[in-house]
């Protein structure tokens, strides 16, 4: 047989101004250089003032570059990918692979159940055959409000989906989509079945809503299914049965939606947890759910969600198949990875969570040196390549449609025999979280899982389409913002240390721009260091009087001008050309100060105890759902403190020390009458001390002339007040 012409089903393009970026990085790298020099030449000589810290900045300085130099990797060869789909139904028709797609819920009170069935019915709701598609739940609430939802969201899925494909719907999350404002004046279009499905939405939430404020489950409704049962020998969240439950079965004949077509398997769990043994968090609920799928439906490509991620567009499936069935690049490829979208992002995004460079530009760049990391959501994957599965020249994408639909056992039966496949003790002396599935032990088990794969062989690919593939949540508190990149921060340097260390195991396995990018990310927790010493020294010298960098009339003031300028001159273009607005880039500067001052600093911290052996980590989930109160506030784009955290008394304590040397500063000013001298003599340090004062601006509001609830509590505003008076007075008297 003649070989059919081969049909690329993607491209990869070339950023096209490299060349440009490149010459501009070596011009800024030579001036940090003439910074390293400027510091070791003038080292104050053997009891002189300020020898101390000047090596503390030199070593700081040391680190920036270093740092510096590794962040290239994230800029230097950006690629951009874009898909054919029409040629991918062309080419092979009803062949398509199965595909099964996990959400992952843990806690229904932060994450409203009603939210995870929106997530549910978008990705039920897909424009690719029903017989192949299966959307599994794993809730590791453990709840049977949880379950609830799920069961009413599988019953309106019969409505939904032959809606969303008879008037072409998008989004096919029914929250989004009715809160939608283009895809409302299409409402009004197809009137009557619009209003209807309307009706039956809001009369579904209003039944879940009611349960979840009563906080159990009206009895006629529980008498109505025999999977509530399963909640009987339930004695807590963390000590209970595997509950497994198919709520739809694909393969049931009798399974239909109202037009009589065959509907998409939905299964719901709860895998086994008792108190002895240890779970492992999300990476523990994603292995229960491979496992459990490769006996259900055992699609090929696995697609992973988080539950506040519902599906923006129903044909993402397509574009990401795309990479898979290529026939001539496809056979290195082990996952799709589509960025994080949020919808609750304010127009400053006062906590820089939209990650908007890092999704815009850095994860191009990682593409282009083999891959973007994996993130746990938005993720198609090869279940072989999840499996263990090593990678070789031949390790095509290959898969088998069996034809046949039926069921040789009953349901009954699959279940029961499934069941013991998610429980406590199935794990035991096997290579699941080691070799196989996601990996346990760290913080960030997307990005170890990739990394993983990355080190046996396999590629990734980043996809960032115009139209928004998925879209969740962020969160909406400082606090909540600071734990979650703590969490981050410290899975990262977990990663330093573990067995995949891009340091040194990675090394010669992956290319030398992907070892440098997860570096990046690897030594998130470190750099709070010298940020910390940069935030502290020179402003308390300032005080004292002490210079610690050149005056305006020394060359060597050209490198630190140069560096600064473009460094921020470049980065607010980035911001921009990302898509932000300046405020929000000033606001991305103090929270990029916040995360490294706080977060960084006390992963830092914790990574260390652990490794002492002193605490263990744990996963904080990250609420997804808002006080009205606090929302209020959110949507005006003032900052949330609140409580007292420990962050948060660093945080301030910084400030008010910063505050205290700048007012001393002026006053020194002032009662010298001469404005000029500081000016000349240091005007690095009275610009740092400056720009630290504006940027918390915020805090000092949220200390001391905020009356709402989420300013800072007066105890703490009081400690850091003291702290910091003590510390800059001490320093300028005694020392
Ligand atoms: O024991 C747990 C803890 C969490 N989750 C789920 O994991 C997801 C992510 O949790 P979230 O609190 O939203 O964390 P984020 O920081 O927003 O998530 C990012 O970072 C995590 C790693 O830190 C990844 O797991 C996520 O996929 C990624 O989106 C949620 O759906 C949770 O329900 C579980 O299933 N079991
Ligand atoms: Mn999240």
């Amino acid at each position: 047989m003649e070989r059919e012409q081969y049909i690329p089903l993607f491209e990869t393009k070339e950023a096209k101004a490299w060349l440009f970026y490149r010459l501009f990085s070596v011009t800024v790298f030579l001036a940090v250089c003439f910074i390293w020099v400027y510091r070791i030449t003038n080292l104050p000589k053997n009891g002189e003032d300020g020898r101390w810290v000047w090596i503390g900045l030199l070593a700081a300085e040391l680190w920036f570059g270093l740092y510096w130099l590794i962040t290239q990797a994230l800029r230097w060869n950006p690629v951009f990918r874009s898909t054919f789909k029409d040629r991918l139904s062309w080419r092979y028709k009803e062949e398509l692979p199965g595909v099964d797609i996990f959400v992952c819920t843990a806690n229904f009170k932060i994450e409203p159940p009603i939210m995870v069935v929106n997530t549910v019915l978008s990705v039920l709701a897909y424009d690719y055959s029903p017989e192949k598609l299966s959307v599994y739940l794993s809730d590791d609430g453990g709840s049977d409000l949880t379950f609830y939802a799920l069961l009413e969201g599988s019953e309106f899925a019969r409505h939904w989906i032959p809606y969303c494909k008879k008037f072409k719907v998008e989004p096919r999350s029914p929250a989004a989509y009715f809160t939608d404002s283009k895809s409302c004046m299409d409402l009004s279009h197809h009137s009557e079945a619009s209003l209807a499905i309307k009706k039956l939405y809001e009369e579904m939430k209003e039944r879940i809503a009611s349960a979840t404020k009563l906080g159990r489950i009206p009895e006629e409704q529980r008498s109505k299914h025999e999977g509530f049962s399963q909640w009987d020998s339930y004695s807590s969240r963390l000590d209970h049965d595997t509950i497994l439950q198919i709520l739809i079965d694909g393969k049931d004949p009798n399974a239909k939606d109202i037009d009589g077509c065959a509907l998409p398997t939905l299964v719901y769990l709860a895998r086994e947890k008792r108190p002895q043994h240890p779970h492992h968090f999300k990476a523990g609920a994603m292995n229960a759910l491979i496992r459990v799928s490769s006996k259900i439906s055992n699609g090929p490509i696995i697609l992973n969600l988080d539950c506040d991620m519902y599906s923006n567009n129903s044909l993402s499936v397509h574009d990401a198949l795309c990479f898979f069935l290529d026939e001539e690049k496809s056979h290195e490829v082990a996952f799709a990875q589509y960025p994080q979208h949020f919808e609750n992002i304010t127009k400053n995004d006062v906590y820089s969570n939209s990650l908007r460079v890092g999704f815009n530009v850095e994860f191009h760049g990682l593409d282009g040196f083999g891959g973007p990391p994996y993130c746990g959501t938005g993720c198609f994957q090869r279940r072989d390549v999840l499996c263990g599965r090593k990678f070789t020249k031949d390790s095509k994408f290959e898969w088998k449609n069996d034809d046949d639909h039926k069921r040789l056992r009953s349901i009954l039966e699959l279940e029961q025999e499934t069941k013991s496949l998610a429980s406590c003790t199935y794990e035991q002396n096997t290579q699941w979280g080691k070799e196989m599935g996601l990996r346990y032990g760290c913080l960030l088990e997307d990005v170890i899982t990739g990394l993983s794969i990355h080190c046996r062989g396999w590629k990734s690919v980043y996809i960032n389409p115009e139209r928004k593939a998925f879209i969740g949540l962020a969160p909406t508190t400082l606090s909540q913002t600071l734990v979650q990149h703590k969490r981050w921060a410290e899975g990262a340097f977990q990663i330093l240390f573990c067995n995949y260390s891009p340091l040194s195991y990675a090394r010669g396995k992956i290319s030398f721009g992907l070892q440098l990018g997860y570096c990046y990310y690897c030594f998130w927790c470190p750099s709070s260091i010298p940020v910390l010493c940069y935030c502290i020294f020179p402003s308390l010298y300032l005080l004292k009087g002490i210079s610690l960098f050149p005056q305006i009339s020394s060359p060597w003031i050209l490198p630190f001008a140069y560096v600064i300028a473009t460094r921020y001159i470049y980065s607010l273009a980035e911001f921009l050309w990302s898509g932000g607005t300046i405020l929000g880039w000033w606001c991305e500067q103090r929270m990029w100060l916040y995360k490294r001052t706080s977060s960084f600093f006390f992963g830092f911290i914790d990574t260390i105890l652990k490794m002492l052996g002193f605490t263990e980590s744990t996963f904080v989930v990250t609420a997804k759902f808002t006080d009205e109160d606090v929302l209020k506030r959110y949507e005006k784009e003032m900052m949330e403190f609140g409580d007292s955290s420990p962050m948060f008394a660093i945080l301030a304590t910084l400030a008010m020390l910063n505050l205290f040397c700048f007012i001393g500063v002026v006053n020194k000013v002032i009662m010298n009458g001469d404005v000029f001298s500081l000016y000349k003599t240091m005007p690095l340090q009275t610009l740092l001390c400056i720009a630290l004062v504006l940027i918390n601006l915020p805090l000092y509001q949220g200390l001391f002339l905020r009356n709402d609830n989420g300013k800072l509590p007066s105890s703490l505003a009081f400690k850091s007040f003291v702290v910091a008076l003590l510390a800059s007075s001490s320093f300028t008297l005694l020392y």
